[in-house]
């Protein structure tokens, strides 16, 4: 069975904080293999196709300027549960509350603006994964 695959963001403010090598380290100390890797400022369009799901939120709008705010690092990773894995590496949404260990939780705060600003993306099913790895390594 080939190994299941997920797209994972490093978003704006994980670039900008200089955290892409700690995020990627613990990718790979997890045993995830990273496949492709490219850094990149999205376009206002791959944004809102990215989250569509979320089009006519209080948040949305905000959402697509800070992911404009600064370059992305996009990562192709790999392996046997490599979607739910990376979600539970990730940590749940709000940084604030995120279990420590977790990539949120260690390394993420509340900064009082609009989005919660929390680092990384992961896909969150296999549909999401296929859908995203061709949008964002088209
Ligand atoms: N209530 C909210 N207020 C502000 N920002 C939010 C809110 N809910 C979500 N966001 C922002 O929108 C992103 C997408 O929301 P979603 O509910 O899909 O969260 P997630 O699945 O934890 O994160 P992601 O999809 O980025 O992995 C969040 O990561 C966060 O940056």
């Amino acid at each position: 069975m080939p190994a299941e695959e997920t797209l994972i963001l490093v978003k704006p403010d994980g670039v900008a904080r200089g955290l892409t090598g700690e995020i990627l380290r613990r990718i790979e100390a997890k045993g995830y293999r990273v496949t492709d890797l490219r850094m990149l400022s999205a376009s206002r369009e791959l944004l809102a196709e990215h989250y569509a799901e979320h089009e006519g939120k209080p948040f949305f709008e905000p959402l697509l300027e800070f992911m404009s705010s600064g370059p992305i690092v996009a990562v192709r990773a790999e392996g046997n549960r490599v979607i739910e894995g990376f979600r539970a590496l990730a940590g749940t949404t709000d940084p604030t509350t995120a279990a420590p260990g977790t990539i949120r939780g260690d390394l993420g705060r509340d900064w009082g603006v609009a989005v919660q600003q929390n680092l990384v993306h992961g896909s969150d099913s296999t549909l999401s994964a296929e859908r995203e790895l061709a949008l964002w390594f088209a």
